[in-house]
């Protein structure tokens, strides 16, 4: 394994992106947006709702290509999306889903080991309308990771949660993550969820979208305990009081 920052960064540019709706009028949503996440840094996109950010992660999917800017990919090119909705195929069971997502070669590896860390071995034959909300996006995560792609992108994956719930569902994916690790962005409106996940939070304004500065959180993981995320939160009110 390369160690943090020997490889390839995640390089975004986006000078403008601006959508022209038919017969509205023009909405820029991203103007100047410049920032870096080095490799296998697990970074997070924080900005107030409606400021750009699911547009930024588009973008980076390829799925919108009408801006002016450039991007630049960690090497591998491999993709992989975690979004709001888990997005499963209804009439495929979890095991089916997470192996349709994974290119041919790939297909008949072991997934023992994934699942079992994301406490879905005993779920692999059910069909996704016998999970749960948070068993769902357990399956999303799975699939995510499966591919085992050099970069992950996550949009708001656990906004329609329960707070327990979502708090368990970042556990998992800090462990799956460690064991794992790959470049991630998460796009959130949730300081807290970016204290607790991220080596680096890009905090953006209000649309259309910029950087209004980066927040390190250089402590590992381990060590950030509710005492230590309190401290955490007041560095980053000292440091945007007008945000978060
Ligand atoms: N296809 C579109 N056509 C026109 N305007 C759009 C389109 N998609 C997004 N927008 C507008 O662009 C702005 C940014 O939207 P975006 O979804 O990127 O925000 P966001 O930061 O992800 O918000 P949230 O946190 O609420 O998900 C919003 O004002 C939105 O209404």
């Amino acid at each position: 394994m390369r160690p943090v920052g020997a490889g390839v960064p995640l390089r975004v540019e986006i000078a403008d992106k601006t959508f022209h709706p038919a017969g509205g009028e023009p909405l820029t949503a991203v103007r100047d947006l410049s920032f870096e996440v080095r490799h296998g840094e697990f970074a997070c996109l924080l900005g107030p709702s409606g400021c750009g950010k699911t547009t930024t992660l588009r973008i980076l999917l390829g799925l919108d290509k009408h801006y002016t800017g450039s991007v630049q990919l960690p090497d591998g090119g491999r993709i992989a999306a975690v979004f709001q909705e888990p997005t499963l195929l209804p009439w495929r069971t979890v095991e089916e889903n997470v192996r349709l997502a994974m290119p041919p070669e790939m297909r008949s590896k072991s997934l023992d080991a994934l699942f079992e860390t994301l406490g879905l071995s005993a779920m692999r034959k059910l069909y996704p309308s016998e999970l749960s909300l948070g068993l769902a996006r357990r399956a999303a995560l799975a699939r995510a990771f499966a591919i085992e792609p050099s970069i992950l992108l996550l949009d708001e994956p656990f906004v329609s949660l329960d707070e327990q719930t979502a708090q368990r569902l970042r556990y998992l994916l800090l462990t799956v993550w460690s064991e794992r690790p790959t470049t991630a962005l998460m796009v959130t409106h949730n300081l807290n969820e970016a204290l607790m996940l991220s080596d680096r939070i890009v905090v953006l304004s209000p649309r259309p979208a910029h950087v209004l500065g980066i927040f390190d959180v250089r402590l590992p993981r381990e060590y950030r305990n509710p005492q230590v995320m309190n401290d955490l939160h007041l560095s980053f009110r000292e440091k945007f009081p007008h945000t978060g």
